[in-house]
């Protein structure tokens, strides 16, 4: 038997993944604030997901399901070994998900959550939690297979995380408007092997057409590492200011990875809590600099994050450290403003 959080669980076999458990973590401190009426664990395996939302974020209307008998039968054992009530299912995620509505929607497959993401938002009322593994298709570094998944194209650059976050959130951000519904990020993040997404859906037409606004492509030079964006109603660009050609990357979401009134609400544990003060002190801009990168393209040596944030903000501009691992930061300052504060600290 294993303990994670309030939950005791048995695997006897079926997928369980201790890595997953800071995942599970951030779950339950941000399915305390959603409050659901209604929830289903989709893709539910051992179950442990949806009993930890039951034991320590008050869930009560839960329903349990994976299509493998096995999975389902270690669910029941689990529910009964916590003291727990709830329907368990061992159904196709997707044909239950076009037979029935959910408030919240959790998906949390084995890599991909690309063939379940329009069946979800079809169903989910008001919010839809997702997990994705298969980090390659999504950030760039296998471009076709992302092409294929998520009908968007990336190449791998410097911000890799970045854009694998945002071509996931884009794609259910696309399959979304199709039923007149629009979203909002209410947070988002990327950890080693994974990215995880949580979005409240508003249904409205008029909502879900502006909600191009926020979803386009992003323009970037191989060559200076300048980019720029732009939505889906406005003009691309084709040549950076540099003379060279942009790759453009998309379609992406553009808009806010987090919901500032949201995130300021939740608090968790010492590990959590230091994500979200990430996430909170991070600004609002469409792709970080990474600092090694740009300084290899000046052949200079990296001076300090914090001295760079310093003086970028110093001589005006916003600057901030992002949610993302790595010698990473934001600015609104353009490549060229910070490749210069870059040089006057050497
Ligand atoms: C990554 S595991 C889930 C892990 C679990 N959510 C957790 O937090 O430990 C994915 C699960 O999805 C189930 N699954 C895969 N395809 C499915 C489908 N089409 N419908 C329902 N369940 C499916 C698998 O049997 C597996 O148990």
């Amino acid at each position: 038997m294993l303990e994670e959080g309030k939950a005791k669980i048995v695997t006897d076999g079926v997928f369980y993944n201790p890595r997953m458990k800071f995942c599970r973590d951030v779950d339950v401190v941000v399915f305390s604030e959603l409050k659901a009426k209604s929830y289903l664990d989709a893709l539910a395996g051992s179950g442990v997901r949806g009993i930890r939302a039951m034991l320590e974020a008050g869930y009560d209307n839960v329903v349990f399901n994976d299509k493998n008998p096995k999975a389902c039968e270690v669910i029941r054992k689990n529910l009964e070994m916590n003291g727990l009530k709830a329907e368990v299912l061992c159904r196709d995620a997707v044909a239950l998900m076009r037979e029935r509505k959910f408030d919240h929607i959790d998906l949390d497959p084995f890599g991909s959550p690309a063939e379940f993401i329009d069946a979800a938002c079809f169903s989910a009322k008001r919010f839809l939690s997702v997990t994705a593994t298969d980090t390659a298709a999504l950030c760039g570094s296998a471009t076709v297979s992302g092409l294929r998944k998520y009908s968007s194209f990336a190449i791998k650059t410097e911000f890799y995380h970045e854009i694998g976050l945002r071509n996931l959130i884009g794609k259910i951000a696309r399959e979304a408007t199709k039923y007149d519904k629009s979203l909002e990020v209410l947070i988002s993040w990327a950890k080693e092997h994974y990215y995880r997404v949580y979005v409240r859906f508003k249904s409205s037409p008029r909502l879900a057409g502006k909600l191009y606004e926020k979803i386009g492509f992003l323009y970037y030079c191989k060559n200076c590492l300048n980019r720029t964006w732009r939505n889906f109603y406005e003009e691309p660009e084709a040549v950076c200011s540099c003379g060279k050609k942009f790759v453009e990357l998309g379609p992406l979401w553009l808009g806010e990875l987090h919901l500032k009134e949201f995130v300021s609400n939740l608090r968790g544990e010492k590990s959590v809590e230091k994500l979200l003060e990430r996430i909170r002190e991070e600004i609002n801009s469409v792709s970080y600099y990474n600092i090694h990168a740009i300084c290899f393209k000046l052949r200079v040596s990296p001076p300090p994050l914090s001295k760079i944030i310093e003086k970028l903000k110093e001589i005006g501009y916003e600057a901030s450290k992002t949610r993302f691992e790595g010698a990473n930061l934001k600015t609104n300052a353009d490549v060229e403003e910070l490749k210069n504060v870059i040089l006057a600290l050497q």
